[in-house]
């Protein structure tokens, strides 16, 4: 039997490797896109044509569990929400709404549509925030230290009291940084290795950057979506910490991003103060001993080979026009 995934936040980079993974796996798939956000389905180039898409509102429970009920999906990934964490201490309201109302909304309407789906909460390692010690596991506390952290946590928490109370099969995966090409240019990976193109091919000559000593468990999407859908096929829904385990600085991201190109990156970088943020004296780094012995999972690509992934890649791009200029802060 065909099975059906519904996945919201389809149009991100995680819901474009999972479409794509799902889809080799001969699932049907429904994404769900915003109505005013239709435009950004152009990002999932000609994957669209193979998706089952919907433009809905997610702020109606009731809207939600319609098309739950008209959809009928077995396994549900909410991956939809704003990710950039600066820009939810601008707008902290609006990302408690969409990150924690939203994930609210979805588990209600499971609920009142009466189906038997399975359901996926993206959770971050943000919700650790302020942590000690490092590395986390599943049952580090949770100290979260902005906007962003504090709604997916109540997110997170929200879906623990649904599968509690109701049994419903709800787990989420606490991920640490992913990235991959489709990144979007504000995140540090992308931002750094667009820039060691631009600059190779003469667009370019500059890169203002935050902290250079800050660290990150920094992985490979494709590798992480594979990790939600293993979450899904336990026969007990629990949480999972996802990541590589390994921490490395901007400024190793940085060296081995222009070591790509050729080039001396300390003639290029700068440091931007404003760029710099305040509130980071924590290391989030993934133990990830439970999902390697329960899910069989693990991270299959280098730091080291997704930097020259994400460089070849925006190379490729400046060079054949599909994007025109260089990382903006
Ligand atoms: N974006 C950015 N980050 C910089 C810069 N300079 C230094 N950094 C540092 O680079 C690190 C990574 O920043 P981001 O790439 O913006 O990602 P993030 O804040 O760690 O958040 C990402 O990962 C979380 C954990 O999975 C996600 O929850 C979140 O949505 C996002 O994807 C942070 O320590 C940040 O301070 C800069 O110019 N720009």
């Amino acid at each position: 039997m065909t099975k059906t995934a519904l996945i919201t936040g389809v149009t991100g980079q995680d819901g474009y490797y999972l479409s794509r993974f799902l889809l080799q796996k001969g699932y049907r798939v429904v994404g769900l896109v915003l109505p005013q956000r239709q435009s950004s389905l152009a990002k999932l180039g000609s994957l669209v044509n193979k998706l089952e898409i919907y433009a809905v509102d997610l702020t109606d429970s009731r809207v939600l569990s319609g098309l739950l009920e008209q959809v009928q999906p077995q396994e549900i990934y909410n991956l939809a929400a704003p990710s950039f964490i600066p820009d939810s201490w601008n707008n902290p309201l609006e990302t408690l709404d969409v990150i924690a109302g939203t994930t609210t909304r979805f588990l209600m309407a499971i609920r009142q549509a009466g189906v038997k789906a399975r359901f996926y909460q993206a959770s971050s390692s943000e919700m650790f925030g302020q942590v000690d010690p490092s590395p986390q596991d599943e049952n580090t506390p949770f100290r979260p230290m902005n906007p962003y952290a504090t709604a997916k946590l109540h997110a997170h928490w929200t879906m623990v009291h649904y599968r509690q109370r109701y049994n419903l099969l709800a787990c989420s995966g606490i991920l640490y940084n992913h990235e991959s090409p489709r990144r979007a240019t504000q995140f540090v990976t992308r931002k750094v290795c667009l820039a060691a193109a631009a600059i190779k091919l003469g667009i370019s000559d500059r890169l203002e950057l935050g902290n250079l000593d800050a660290k990150r468990d920094w992985g490979y999407a494709e590798d992480y979506v594979q990790a939600m859908w293993r979450m899904l096929q336990q026969d007990q829904p629990e949480d999972y910490v996802i990541g590589t385990g390994k921490l490395h600085s901007v400024k190793e991201l940085v060296a081995t991003a222009f070591e790509c190109v050729g080039l001396d990156w300390t003639r290029y970088v700068v440091v931007n103060p404003n760029l710099v943020r305040s509130d980071e004296h924590f290391l989030l780094v993934a133990n990830t001993k439970k999902a390697k012995q329960k899910l069989q999972w693990q991270p299959q690509m280098s730091f080291e080979n997704l930097v020259e992934k994400m460089v070849l890649k925006d190379l490729e791009r400046l060079q054949n026009g599909t994007i025109a200029t260089s990382a903006k802060p």
